[in-house]
């Protein structure tokens, strides 16, 4: 395959070209991202007195113990405590966490652990001894521990220290543990809001776990779109995102039942998501609810204002000077400076309306793009608002300057379609390809269950195909200013989809080969497209050519999708140094990193020799990004 590659370029690449969609499902936030490790912290959204309000919580030691309405509420936002009774004469008794299926015990960190009490009756003749740990669910081995005083008081106070394990714990079947000597106090003891959080990535309060961060940080990701995804709608008008609710104190965040079956804290808030998004060198895709819920309630037209007025105080909240009220509100939470927004996205995908999700246009929901835009665009003429419909279909108007589109589809379909972009009419219109993952090896049952061909993680086969329609935006970048796989995280243990771009249990993180894929081609983006003779869409083999300005570089990225090694001759169009950089991911079509096996698929660098008329060998399966420095 002789391959001639253009000296002029086509186009720019923009810098938002790759970047993360992030939503809470499979415990994405909550048990993921989220810097907090106890589940169930606060007994949030739960009704008291079920087996479903004690959700990872259990007694030690023969402590009777049941989440309740508290008489006098720890907050207006958080109603409920976890009333523990201790009996007389006891030993050791308390309660203990699971965490989100398990704890990390890591000597290398201080955490901070929390919680919040009081005596609802019966007050202790005096101050009594509390033990904080985190022990072994199954050997009961202290790993750390340290003691608390609590009062004898029945207003609601919180105790705060800082535990740092003595060695690490052999598996991640950790919990954490209060426990107080029943010998010092036998009677009613209530608790709310306990909290253990190890330090958050780059120090931020409140903020990110490490691990999951930093893997996220080395996908260079120049944008990150939230809070959804299904998650923004709620499954029904009231249980939708709220921003207002995700802010300040955290006694003060009433927490929701998010979208994927679980219930969401809310601790990881809007604020979190844009300082985060900063830290980062991110900027936010940030979107709004825009009337419909996912279990098909839809607000009529005329009962927008409410809801429309939400998304303004929303954008304000993010953008706004400190002489409003969303900007001063963001200042006092300490960020005066208004965040950067260029990206509002109206809805998450209008539901069945998104390109490839095939359904009849009948099942339309009552997109209400008009009511949001004409209210919005006028008083943030820079913001660039996103439609989330098909393309054009149903017409909107006014006319949507950009649309994100989803799909998810086979691996076959994904190397079918790098040319999706190439014949869409430059109007002006561009396209952020908002999701988009191989799903599934059958092409008629996409969302089934692993026997029908869903893959539970990302596979080699899946994951070079998706570098095939990647590369088709990188050629057509002209119009396509972003894209982003979903989802991006997923539990190990607890999770709704598979797959996953980044999986983890409670102390690993496995970065699967679409993870590779994504990352070696946000971190070899390029500046400028080269264009350069087309493949052959049905075939196995593709490439793309952009110019790298500093160092002065060709980037080739060439995918072999196929089962056989393929050799190609690029005509590069000046001169050469005589040797390159090769970054290649090779595997068999059914590979994946496991938890078993996190890296038997990664990346491999070497150099290789160049010239101007440079051949190169793909291997069957493989991605190659080769960078040769201009002579
Ligand atoms: O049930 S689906 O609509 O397929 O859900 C998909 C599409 C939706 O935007 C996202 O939240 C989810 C998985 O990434």
């Amino acid at each position: 395959t002789i391959v001639a590659v253009n000296g002029t370029a086509s186009h720019p690449i923009p810098k938002t070209l790759w970047g993360l969609m992030y939503e809470d499902i499979s415990h994405s936030g909550d048990g993921g991202l989220y810097g907090e490790r106890l589940q169930n912290r606060a007994f949030q959204q739960v009704a008291p007195g079920t087996t479903q309000a004690l959700n990872s919580w259990s007694a030690i030691g023969g402590a009777l113990i049941e989440v309740v309405a508290d008489t006098i509420p720890l907050s207006s936002a958080l109603p409920n405590s976890l009333q523990v009774l201790i009996p007389e004469g006891a030993g050791e008794v308390g309660v203990e966490n699971s965490g989100y299926y398990g704890i990390e015990v890591n000597p290398a960190w201080t955490y901070n652990a929390s919680f919040f009490y009081r005596f609802p009756s019966i007050l202790p003749s005096g101050s009594i001894a509390a033990n904080i740990s985190l022990v072994g669910a199954e050997s009961r081995t202290t790993f750390a521990a340290s003691s608390v005083t609590l009062n004898p008081t029945a207003d609601w106070t919180q105790v705060t220290t800082s535990l740092t394990p003595n060695s690490s714990a052999s598996d991640i079947n950790n919990t954490f543990t209060v426990t107080l000597d029943g010998a010092a106090f036998s009677g009613v003891v209530n608790f709310g809001l306990f909290s253990l959080f190890p330090p958050a990535w780059m120090g931020q309060e409140n903020g990110m776990r490490e691990d999951i961060a930093q893997a996220l940080f080395e996908l260079k990701p120049s944008f990150f779109r939230f809070p959804g995804g299904n998650n923004l709608e709620g499954e029904s008008i009231a249980t939708r995102w709220q921003w207002n609710a995700t802010i300040g104190p955290l006694v003060n965040r009433p927490g929701r039942v998010g979208d994927w079956g679980y219930v969401n804290t809310d601790g990881l808030g809007i604020y979190e998501y844009l300082i985060w998004i900063e830290l980062m060198g991110m900027q936010p895709i940030m979107a709004v609810w825009s009337g419909y819920a996912l279990g098909g309630a839809s607000v009529p037209e005329a009962d927008l204002a409410p809801y429309i007025e939400q998304a303004r105080q929303q954008i304000e909240f993010v953008v706004g000077n400190t002489s409003t009220p969303g900007g001063a509100l963001r200042a006092s939470l300490g960020h005066s400076k208004p965040f950067i927004l260029n990206y509002v996205e109206i809805g998450n995908e209008a539901r069945f309306t998104c390109d490839f999700i095939s359904a009849a246009p009948s099942t339309y929901r009552s997109y209400r793009w008009a009511s949001f835009v004409d209210a919005l665009q006028n008083e943030y003429p820079s913001i660039r608002f996103i439609a989330t419909t098909r393309y054009n279909n149903p017409v909107l108007a006014p006319k949507p300057k950009s649309y994100d589109l989803h799909v998810y589809q086979t691996p076959t379909w994904f190397r079918q379609n790098g040319g999706y972009y190439d014949s869409v009419t430059r109007d002006g219109t561009t396209f952020f390809e908002g999701e988009y993952a191989t799903t599934s090896t059958n092409s008629s049952n996409l969302y089934g269950i692993p026997e029908q061909g869903r893959l539970i993680y990302p596979t080699v086969q899946a994951s070079v195909s998706e570098a095939v329609f990647m590369m088709g935006f990188e050629r057509n970048s002209d119009i396509v200013f972003a894209a982003s796989y979903a989802p991006l995280l997923g539990h190990v243990t607890e999770h709704q989809w598979t797959p996953n771009l980044l999986s983890f249990d409670s102390e690993q993180v496995i970065k699967s080969t679409s993870y590779w894929v994504q990352q070696m081609f946000s971190a070899n983006k390029g500046d400028w497209y080269l264009p350069s003779t087309l493949a052959n869409t049905a075939g196995t083999l593709f490439w793309s050519v952009v110019k790298q300005d500093t160092p002065l570089a060709f980037i080739l990225k060439i995918s072999n999708a196929g089962t056989a090694t393929a050799s190609l001759v690029f005509e590069l169009p000046s001169a050469v140094a005589s040797s390159g950089t090769l970054i290649q991911l090779q595997g068999s079509a059914t590979d994946s990193n496991t938890p078993d096996n996190p890296n038997l698929i990664v990346p491999v660098t070497s150099t290789i020799a160049a010239k101007q008329n440079l051949t190169f060998t793909a291997p069957a399966l493989s991605l190659s990004v080769i960078t040769v420095p201009l002579a």
